[in-house]
């Protein structure tokens, strides 16, 4: 089987390493030889050896390249890509790519024109890296009505809360650190504004709940707002701010959110830590399970997008229309985009730090707005005011309600004439 690879940076460089590295393994597991006949690429990557390969500054070579049987799809970005994949397809290749963005935005277009094509696009590694989670939403669990899932899966997001917890870096300083290593997207408030953790989450949506791609329904919030006092004060009430992305069918349709939440410390993925990605999946069958690896660099992601590989040249002489499905359910079998919720329906619970003029009566005002909102307060820290400072903050997690009326609470809390600012509010989920 022949393979060209399009973009030769982090990821492209890996999969020509580690496939470099591991051929006799990868072809004792194809049944056939898998060789790099071409690789597209602007420039050369100082780490990866192409003396042997055929290189062309000009990417579209290798999608009109006859000798080509799969196109490895690794620049990135969802224009040239799109353009790139969809001339690979028209011209009878399967592809390979690890690119979320694309598969997110566009995927619907893209498995239509595969399927009529009697291709396959394989995407194991657009999420969370090395963890083969598409496997086992898709093949793995295939037997369970899909409850719920919950994951980190943005490398560098998680790189960033880790360092900031534990050695007290500025926010800056580890992002910066996440670029260095290769973990960052090319624009990195992907990263931390949770574009990228949105763009996967409706990924594993669409395979867990058979519906279609549909990233502009996902609520997303980013964790460039996490301040190193909220990181403390909630390990002071015994949990972990993480930035998850939740995908929850509840009885009137999908929950699709990414944010900051508070995980209580007991949990084995609020202590996933690092460029490290883990998936939370409660299946109605087999219950929660959980996947955990690295969720981005150069060999870990190759690990993914070579397994892909290895998939497509074990389906080669299969009929197109006996392969696993690219979406998880035949397309017939997809359900509906209306089913996902709006975010004020979406049912959690806060975690609030106010700032308030040390004045008694203001705790009492809060509570009483809470309790007006059917939300009960379920743990508070007040420390004393710091000396000579008239404020104090009060940090308190909340019952489980839903957003609307958090938000609402939320409202009138910061309309008080006793606190000061906006009131700093991350979402909690109990995990279990
Ligand atoms: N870095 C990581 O850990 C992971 C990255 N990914 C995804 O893999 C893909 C590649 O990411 P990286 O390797 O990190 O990016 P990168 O920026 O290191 O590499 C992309 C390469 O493609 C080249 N390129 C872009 N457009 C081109 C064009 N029109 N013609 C020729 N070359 C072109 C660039 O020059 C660059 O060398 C992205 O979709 C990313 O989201 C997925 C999982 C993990
Ligand atoms: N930028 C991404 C790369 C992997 O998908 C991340 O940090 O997770
Ligand atoms: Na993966």
């Amino acid at each position: 089987m022949k393979i060209g690879i399009c973009g030769l940076g982090t990821v492209g460089g890996g999969t020509v390493n580690v496939m470099t590295r591991n051929s006799a393994e990868i072809a004792a597991r194809c049944g056939r030889s898998v060789e790099i006949v071409q690789v597209g690429a602007r420039r050369d990557n100082p780490d990866c050896d192409t003396s042997n390969i055929n290189v062309s500054r000009e990417i579209f070579d290798v999608a009109n390249n006859p000798d080509v049987d799969v196109l490895v799809e690794l620049i990135g970005g969802t224009t040239v890509a799109r353009e790139l994949v969809l001339t690979a397809i028209a011209n009878g290749k399967h592809v390979v790519t690890a690119n979320k963005a694309l598969i997110a935005e566009h995927g619907n277009e893209l498995f239509a024109a595969a399927a009529a094509k009697g291709v396959t696009i394989a995407y194991e590694a657009a999420v969370a890296g090395g963890i083969p989670i598409i496997k086992s939403l898709r093949e793995g669990l295939a037997g369970n009505r899909i409850e719920w899932l919950a994951g980190i899966i943005n490398g560098t997001g998680n790189y960033i809360l880790t360092e900031m917890r534990e050695k007290g870096r500025s926010f800056e300083e580890a992002l910066s650190q996440a670029q260095a290593l290769g973990y960052a997207e090319a624009d990195p408030t992907f990263d931390v504004e949770g574009i990228d953790a949105a763009h996967k989450l409706v990924i594993m949506a669409s395979l867990a709940f058979g519906m279609p791609l549909a990233f502009d329904k996902v609520f997303t919030e980013g964790i460039s707002g996490v301040a190193k006092d909220d990181i403390q004060y909630a390990d002071e009430l015994g949990y972990r701010i993480k930035h998850l992305g939740i995908a929850r069918r509840t009885g009137e349709g999908v929950e699709l959110r990414v944010h900051p939440t508070l995980i209580p410390e007991r949990r084995l993925i609020a202590n996933v830590n690092g460029v490290m990605n883990a998936v939370l999946v409660n299946g109605d069958a087999v219950g929660p399970t959980l996947y955990y690896g690295a969720g981005a660099g150069a060999e870990a992601t190759a690990s993914a997008v070579i397994a892909d590989i290895v998939d497509v040249a074990r389906t080669l002489n299969v009929r197109p229309d006996q392969r696993v499905p690219l979406a998880g359910v035949t397309q017939e079998s997809q359900g509906d985009l209306d089913e996902v919720l709006s975010m004020d329906d979406a049912e959690t619970s806060y975690y609030m730090r106010i700032s308030a003029f040390d004045k008694p009566g203001v705790m009492s005002k809060v509570a009483t707005i809470c309790s007006e909102q059917g939300i009960s307060i379920e743990a508070l820290i007040q420390h004393e005011p710091a000396e000579g400072e008239e404020l104090v903050p009060v940090v308190l997690l909340t019952s489980r309600a839903r957003e609307a009326q958090l938000q609402e609470a939320v409202s009138q809390i910061e309309a008080l004439d006793t606190i000061q600012g906006p009131v700093v509010r991350i979402r909690v989920e109990p995990l279990g």
